[in-house]
């Protein structure tokens, strides 16, 4: 005999899933009228026979067996139609999926006001960034937007110092070459997280001893301890490094080292809430907490140190300030400044590194791309000659190549607005895809800057193909290459980005006079790695020949 409590409690989840029912049936019918009334016309329905998303959830589950790509292959297919469509949440709920410049540049800058990032952003990403300018919407947000505004000037973009000692400390990381003059090759990832790990740091908190090591060791480490594993070429890097280290600056090694774990840490965490999605607060494990600790063990000196520069008026006038000692001057309030230094973090580090990957790997598989690109930066930076800002700008190639490896690889390729009102967008409904398309408030509409630029009907017939050269063939309109979206919310740390990489990239050119896949047809296979952002999923496995 079932007790009455559990009749009780199976008579509620019904009454429930009703209930549900009912009210997006409701929900639907009140959307069809102020459509009408608006001129709007229905996009194309692509939930399936299977209502609230059981299809796609049901073809995700099944990718290992598959091989299915999420984005090449699911959600490509949701635009085989149209490019703005709707479908059903799991929830019951009506969702958006647009690949549509027309409709990005409403949400982004024409409607900014009609649409927010929403607050589960801030829900999930919470326990490490709190409220700051990447977490929030509204006036805080804009607070945050002027504070920062001038800290990404031009001036004060990249201590190209410190990208240059970061550049140097992953070549010496790459370790010696052999008689043909080739390094041992290995996955660049780690190596090259550290160092946007390494440039972001120093640029924002001015923490680490850049003259001693910044992350050489740990970053040799990850090199040689699995793979290679010879204490030889281990010691032959770190004397290269001059890494004899000193009882301070190996305790400075130490912190950095679990600061650098505990944010690697912090940002699996993450992922996990951002795929548990409403049950964000159940991912959470023993590590993820732990890693917290230490990252605000971490920043709560500096916060203190950048507090003491900014109201000593003999400090705050030095020339050379941290960023987190510049914010110190317009607030003295702990816990943002924290917050919004560590949102810096997250939003600067895994995007400029996987670009960079991402560059590695289109160079390494593409040989006349990388001749080409050699070349020019050989004429345009002879070895000895400084780097700058504006001659990284005005090396029309390279600021070719590395927009194309964004076209292709945007390391945001989805992301999503929350409409804050009952609203419009100005495309996607109708027989021809060409109407507006009425949005109740509270509705989420997710947006693919991946699947744009990869449109045949917006690039051409190549869209699929890496061509560096066809940013010179004429203007492309603005929005439909959105790889820092655009409007008031655009990346802040663009400019910041495109130096460090170029930079980099520069610097190996001129070292190194060849690069090869260690595994050419599993390179060929782009895989992805999917998270926050969009990496090379099978690392970066490639070898340098050093320059003769
Ligand atoms: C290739 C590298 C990068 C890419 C592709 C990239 C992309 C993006 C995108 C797509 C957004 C918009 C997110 C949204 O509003 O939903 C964004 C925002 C932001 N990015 Fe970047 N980013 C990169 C590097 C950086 C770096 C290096 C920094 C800082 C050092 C940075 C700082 C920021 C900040 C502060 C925001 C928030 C702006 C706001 O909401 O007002 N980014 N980035």
């Amino acid at each position: 005999m079932v007790p009455f409590l559990v009749l009780q409690l199976a008579f509620l989840v019904v009454c429930l899933i009703i209930y549900r029912l009912i009210n997006s049936a409701l929900e639907r019918i009140d959307h069809k009228t102020a459509a009408e009334e608006n001129g709007c016309l229905e996009a194309v329905d692509v939930t399936g026979s299977f209502p609230w998303g059981f299809r796609r959830l049901w073809r995700i589950l099944r990718i290992k067996k598959t091989g299915d790509d999420i984005l090449d292959d699911i959600i490509f297919s949701d635009f085989e139609k149209a490019w703005t469509v709707t479908f059903m949440a799991f929830d019951g709920n009506a969702m958006y999926l647009t690949a549509d410049p027309a409709n990005l540049q409403a949400m982004l800058a024409t409607q900014f006001q009609d649409f927010e990032t929403g607050k589960r952003r801030y829900d999930v990403f919470k326990p490490l960034i709190g409220r700051s300018i990447f977490s929030t919407d509204g006036a805080f947000w804009e607070h945050s937007r002027a504070m920062f505004r001038p800290q990404f000037a031009r001036e004060n973009i990249n201590d190209l110092e410190v990208t240059d000692k970061a550049s140097s400390a992953l070549i010496t990381a790459l370790g010696p070459t052999n008689d043909s003059g080739w390094t041992s090759g290995g996955e660049l990832m780690p190596l090259l997280y550290n160092f946007t790990l390494d440039t972001a740091v120093c640029t924002i908190y001015n923490a680490w001893p850049t003259e001693e090591l910044l992350l050489t060791k740990v970053q040799t480490d990850f090199l040689f301890g699995h793979s290679v594993d010879s204490q030889e070429l281990m010691m032959a890097a770190e004397s290269s490094a001059g890494a004899q280290l000193s009882p301070e600056v190996e305790a400075q090694r130490k912190e950095a080292q679990a600061f650098t774990e505990a944010f690697t840490t912090v940002q699996a965490g993450l992922i996990t809430r951002i795929r548990m999605q409403s049950l964000y607060w159940l991912g959470d494990g023993i590590k993820f907490r732990r890693a917290i600790t230490t990252i605000r063990r971490f920043t709560a000196p500096i916060v203190q140190q950048a507090i003491d520069n900014a109201t000593s008026s003999a400090k705050r006038d030095e020339k050379k300030q941290s960023l987190m000692t510049n914010l110190a001057t317009q607030t003295q309030d702990r816990t943002e400044l924290r917050d919004q230094t560590l949102a810096i973090l997250v939003a600067g580090r895994d995007t400029t590194s996987s670009m960079l990957g991402w560059a590695l790997e289109r160079l390494a598989i593409h040989d006349d791309v990388f001749s080409k690109l050699r070349s020019t930066v050989l004429q345009e930076f002879p070895p000895g000659e400084e780097i700058t800002f504006s001659k990284l700008k005005g090396c029309r190639y390279l600021q070719h190549f590395l927009m194309e490896v964004l076209r292709l690889h945007p390391t945001v390729p989805v992301n999503q607005r929350m409409a804050v009102k009952d609203t419009t967008l100005p495309v996607g409904g109708g027989p021809d895809h060409q109407s507006p398309i009425a949005i109740r408030k509270g509705t989420i509409i997710l947006f693919t800057v991946y699947i744009m630029h990869r449109r045949k009907d917006l690039w051409g017939p190549d869209a699929l193909e890496f061509r560096p050269e066809r940013w010179s063939e004429g203007k492309i309109p603005a929005w439909q290459y959105l790889p820092f979206l655009g409007g008031p919310r655009i990346c802040l740390g663009q400019q910041f980005a495109l130096t460090e990489a170029g930079y980099l990239l520069v610097r190996l050119l001129q070292e190194f006079e060849a690069i090869e896949p260690m595994d050419r047809a599993e390179m060929q296979k782009l895989k992805k790695g999917l998270g926050v952002t969009m990496w090379p999923g099978d690392g970066t496995n490639v070898r340098f020949r050093k320059a003769s």
